[in-house]
């Protein structure tokens, strides 16, 4: 078998590009397939939504790849924040093409689509030493959205009448566009950690991904949480999750029926921690570049 770090150097930007798409089309599915998430979409159930389930995210994640790959490769052109935009907008519109007008991935087109654009462009910096390619950090990829465009992202134009824009109003929850802003620093310093000693705990993959879902959601403020559950909904949100984690996480013997546990109370309060699902997403990108398993 040949071990991902041994794989010859994609030379061109096209074809980086292409494998960039489609490592973040694969961190969707990942976070998709990711079992207890409570009250998500998942392979097993539909959680706290009525109008998506399983195939609805496949078809979104599916018709996104090629978006991501563009992002990949305007960031490995220098792309400012206003091309970035028209992509990520561009990529909005086909994805409730594929889902019949419903938003499955809008958060996450916006946070791994920048962490593509990122890594775009860290690799056009980097030359091959001896046909051997560069490995990519997660912290480099971070740092190169923060600083590029941070600025951009935090004096840009804030939807009206999101959810997002609702929670900033209401609660001050800066949401999707301060993490961003910030250099993602809950995906790089919470849920990586949190997926590798997941690894360390049990040894599964989708089980490293619930001990890192866990692990967000304890700290986390997500304003899906906050549209749908109030500040309480979102306070409930963490203490539940932060108690799973102080009684073990999935070390756990019975870590599934706790999580399963917690999820079906999601469920019954409608809670989604959509935000949350969006940074497990941007997490396994990030693991999936500095080429974990
Ligand atoms: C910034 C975005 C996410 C809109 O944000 P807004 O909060 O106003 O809208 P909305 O509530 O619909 O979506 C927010 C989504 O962010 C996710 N989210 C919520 N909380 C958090 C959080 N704390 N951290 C990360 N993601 C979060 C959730 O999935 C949620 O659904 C984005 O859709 C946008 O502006 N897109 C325009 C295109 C663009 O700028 N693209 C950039 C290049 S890809
Ligand atoms: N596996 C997942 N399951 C459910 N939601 C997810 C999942 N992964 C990501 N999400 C995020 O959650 C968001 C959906 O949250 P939410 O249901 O609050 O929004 P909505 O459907 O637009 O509005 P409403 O609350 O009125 O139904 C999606 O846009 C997506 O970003």
């Amino acid at each position: 078998m040949v071990r991902k770090a041994e794989r010859p150097a994609p030379q061109t930007p096209v074809v980086i590009a292409e494998w960039l798409g489609g490592l973040a089309s694969a961190a969707l599915t990942a976070e998709l397939e990711t079992w207890p998430k409570p009250g998500l979409v998942s392979h097993i159930d539909t959680g706290s939504h009525d109008d998506m389930d399983h195939a609805t995210f496949q078809r979104s994640a599916a018709a996104l790849r090629p978006y991501f790959g563009r992002l990949a490769q305007a960031g490995g052109e220098g792309a400012d924040m206003d091309r970035l935009r028209r992509i990520g907008r561009e990529a909005e519109a086909a994805m409730l093409d594929a889902t019949g007008g419903v938003n499955t991935h809008r958060g996450a087109i916006f946070g791994v689509g920048l962490l593509c654009a990122a890594a775009g462009a860290a690799w056009a910096e980097w030359r091959p030493v001896q046909g051997v390619r560069p490995r990519l950090h997660a912290g480099t990829l971070t740092d190169i959205v923060r600083q590029r465009w941070g600025e951009a992202i935090v004096s840009g134009p804030i939807p009206l009448h999101s959810h997002g824009s609702g929670a900033l109003r209401r609660f001050g929850a800066g949401g999707a566009r301060m993490e961003a802003a910030a250099g993602f620093p809950h995906a790089r310093r919470v849920g990586l950690p949190a997926l590798r000693l997941g690894r360390a705990l049990a040894g599964g993959e989708e089980a490293a991904r619930v001990q890192a879902f866990f692990s967000l959601l304890a700290v986390v403020e997500d304003t899906n949480l906050l549209h749908r559950g109030g500040a309480a909904g979102l306070q409930d949100a963490r203490e539940a999750a932060r108690r799973f984690l102080a009684d073990g996480g999935i070390g756990q013997s019975d870590w599934v029926v706790q999580a399963a546990a917690v999820h079906r109370d999601f469920v019954r309060r409608r809670l989604s921690p959509g935000g949350c699902a969006d940074l497990l997403a941007a997490t396994v990108f990030l693991d999936l570049v500095e080429g974990g398993p």
